[in-house]
């Protein structure tokens, strides 16, 4: 019998293990029995969370004892303007959160930019990284095996893209402490995020350094990565896209469509963004970048515990007189390290992949790495307008009330 009933008795009774249902059953019918197992141990009703539109087979790949999906509301905004070194043209963005004022702020900041003529972006630098740990005697076995990985990086490389047939490492960057050694390998991992590409390609090359120098692998990943945790290092070298964005809008629109000033918006900036993260010790030299990342990335596939990473984007508005002596308002984003996939991960799932379709990027790129740059560069347009506009809004004191409007 493989009812959700039966199934879940069998749990109960300690005579399946939860996560073996897929063994017994078909995915909708395992995540039937783990809903109705939850249902009678929680005393809860779990009908909305059973309600999802798509197979659970599809996205065995994406979780393990699955129970059901958690809808969070999606909308759009734009068109996006962007002329970037591989995004084109408008594109309507679709962004998913829980914050209300959140899609009518990024939509206001795209009106504006749209009107001053769009904004340029740009993918600047490109490396997906994972830094192995190595245990050594003592500085001098750490040097030998610096020394060979330098004079080793075909080998290396071919041993890492063994493993792929899209990935390609573009350098090893060796950290030494003590007894530890730290190589930071970067992979071009064209239209994937790439984190399962580059740990596997990784674990292949780190056989070949235990085999050729004194070092023994310890942890594959040593956390110089620096993956899913706030690290000066992504902020500087980059990791994944490092993709900058910037605009200048006309005085005028500013205060037609902000409501403020060139010049408080570049005052609000300095003082808030700049020193006041600075004095916070904050890496993160912004409004809040993370919020249309977070947005993007929930739906579009990413993978949302590296909004982490996005946080540490740096933020410029300055006020820049023409010689009529009106003030435009020159506004950039750079995120150093926003990594994003249009192929694997979360991107194969059915309302991820139709995001993504919105903005006719899903799948690889021509050629490979392309639609991951464009997405990228349209995530950086999209967090642009969500400073500009918050900034906006701070500097004509309007946050507050368009939270109350709006946001609850
Ligand atoms: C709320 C607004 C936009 C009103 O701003 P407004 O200028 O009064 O709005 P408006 O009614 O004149 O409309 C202007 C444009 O805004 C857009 N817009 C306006 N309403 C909608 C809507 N319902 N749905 C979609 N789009 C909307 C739309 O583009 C519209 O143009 P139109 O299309 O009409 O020509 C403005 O006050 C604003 O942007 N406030 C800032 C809100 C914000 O950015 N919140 C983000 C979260 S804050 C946070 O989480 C982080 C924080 C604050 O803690 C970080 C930190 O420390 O800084
Ligand atoms: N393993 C880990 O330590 C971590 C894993 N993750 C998870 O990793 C997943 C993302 O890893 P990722 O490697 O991006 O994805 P996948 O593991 O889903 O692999 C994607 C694969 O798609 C293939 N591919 C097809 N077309 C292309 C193309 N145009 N460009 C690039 N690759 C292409 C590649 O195969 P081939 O290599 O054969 O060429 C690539 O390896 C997410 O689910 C994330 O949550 C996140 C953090 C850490």
């Amino acid at each position: 019998m493989t009812d959700p009933e039966t199934l879940a008795d069998r749990v109960q009774e300690g005579d399946l293990r939860i996560h073996e249902l897929e063994d017994h059953a078909d995915h909708d019918t395992a995540a039937a029995a783990r809903r109705l197992l939850v249902e009678r141990e929680s005393g809860t009703d779990l009908e909305a969370i059973g309600d999802y539109a798509f197979d659970a087979e599809r996205a065995e790949p994406n979780i393990e004892n699955m129970i059901g999906a958690a809808q969070v509301p999606m909308g759009v905004v734009g068109p996006v303007p962007v002329d970037g070194g591989a995004a084109d043209g408008d594109h309507y963005l679709p962004l998913a959160t829980t914050e209300g004022a959140l899609l009518a702020s990024v939509n206001r900041g795209l009106g504006v930019i749209r009107s001053a003529g769009g904004a340029d972006a740009r993918v600047t630098k490109n490396g997906m990284t994972r830094a192995p740990v190595f245990r050594v005697a003592g500085v001098a076995e750490a040097a030998e095996t610096v020394d060979w990985v330098s004079q080793n990086l075909e080998a290396l490389a071919e041993a890492a893209e063994s493993t792929t047939s899209h990935g390609e490492l573009l350098d090893i960057e060796p950290y030494v402490v003590g007894d530890s050694v730290y190589l930071r390998f970067a992979y071009d991992t064209k239209d994937a995020m790439g984190m399962n590409m580059a740990t596997i390609a990784t674990g292949e090359a780190c056989e070949l350094v235990e085999r050729e120098t004194p070092a023994s692998l310890v942890a594959l990943s040593g956390n110089m990565c620096s993956d899913k945790k706030p690290a000066a290092i992504n902020a500087v070298e980059g990791r994944g896209r490092s993709v900058t964005a910037d605009a200048v809008i006309p005085g005028e629109l500013v205060e037609d469509r902000l409501h403020t000033t060139a010049d408080a918006i570049a005052e609000a900036n300095t003082r808030k963004n700049l020193v006041g993260s600075a004095k916070a010790g904050s890496l993160g030299f912004n409004a809040h970048a993370a919020n249309v990342v977070g947005a993007a990335f929930l739906a579009t596939g990413q993978d949302e515990a590296q909004v982490v990473e996005a946080a540490n984007t740096i933020t410029t508005m300055d006020a820049r007189e023409r010689e009529d002596g009106t003030t435009d308002l020159y506004a950039s984003v750079s995120l150093a390290s926003l990594e994003v996939g249009t192929v694997g991960g979360g991107t194969k799932l059915p309302t991820q992949a139709e995001a993504l379709d919105v903005l006719g990027l899903r799948g690889g790129g021509d050629p490979p790495g392309s639609n991951a740059d464009a997405l990228a560069e349209i995530i950086a347009v999209g967090a642009l307008a969500g400073e500009l506009s918050l900034l906006g809004a701070l500097a004509s004191n309007h946050l507050a009330s368009a939270h109350e409007d709006l946001g609850r």
